[in-house]
């Protein structure tokens, strides 16, 4: 597999704190990665480099090179509005815009200048399948989302961000907020997405990175201590505290 995201000596600072310490880390394409540790180690902060969230936090700095398809998106003229287009983002809690289901969906693509309505609707039901969420919601699109469940909510938060036709899913602890069977299914999910998109998810949850992930990232104090193939970080790691944490001896 091929590298598509490639961090080099990635340094963040929150005014004083380290948050992350010379981060060098290569990220395959059309893979899923988990990033796991115990919190406050540093996954939801490398996770919004990628996208530049981190840019809106006052008295963050932030130095080294973080290139996605060869691009440096640090760069100064990186246009970030377009960045976040190919860099989507889901959060820990399901956040729909207070507007119909549609209209959740066709949001971005409208705010990118799609106005006809046939290619709405066809990027609408494109993005809500892909979401394995169109079956649920076709006859009831006018609904305001806050009529779903939160499993519901969540995956059209996942449509939302495919309309836009992303090349990078981030999840920030994606399914924490939901219940086991919603979260079997968004894993299911992502597990089909990965032959399209490129997907990066930061999880508490030990066993949903073994079940879903290709690869595997693991994080303390700032730092990586390992990266590799899930199977193997699950069954053979090579330090003692990767081993120590999958153990669940700390955490
Ligand atoms: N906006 C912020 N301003 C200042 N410090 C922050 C900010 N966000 C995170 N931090 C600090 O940076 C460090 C890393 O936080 P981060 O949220 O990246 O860790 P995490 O591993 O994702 O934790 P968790 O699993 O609890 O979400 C922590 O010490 C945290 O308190």
């Amino acid at each position: 597999m091929q590298a598509f995201i490639d961090i080099q000596k990635l340094n963040l600072h929150y005014r004083t704190l380290h948050a992350l310490k010379d981060i060098t880390l290569q990220i395959q394409d059309k893979a899923i990665t988990a990033f796991i540790g115990p919190s406050g180690c540093g996954k939801s902060t490398l996770l919004r480099s990628l996208n530049r969230m981190n840019d809106r936090i006052p008295g963050t700095r932030i130095e080294g090179r973080v290139a996605i398809g060869g691009t440096d998106i640090y760069s100064p003229d990186i246009h970030i509005e377009t960045l976040r287009q190919k860099v989507g983002m889901v959060f820990q809690s399901p956040n729909p815009l207070p507007k119909s289901i549609y209209d959740n969906v066709a949001y971005g693509p409208r705010l990118h200048g799609i106005r006809s309505k046939a290619k709405l609707d066809e990027i609408v039901e494109r993005s809500l399948r892909s979401a394995a969420l169109w079956d649920e919601v076709k006859d009831v699109l006018k609904r305001s989302a806050f009529s779903l469940s939160g499993g519901q909510q969540q995956r059209l938060c996942i449509a939302r961000s495919l309309a836009v036709d992303p090349q990078i899913l981030l999840m920030d602890e994606a399914t924490a907020s939901l219940d086991p069977k919603s979260t079997a299914k968004i894993e299911e999910l992502v597990q089909e997405l990965k032959n399209r998109y490129t997907i990066v998810m930061v999880t508490h949850n030990m066993q949903q990175a073994a079940r879903v992930s290709d690869r595997t990232v693991f994080f303390l104090n700032g730092e990586i201590v390992e990266a590799a193939d899930t199977r193997y970080m699950f069954s053979e790691p090579q330090d003692s505290r990767t081993q120590d944490y999958v153990q669940g001896r700390f955490g």
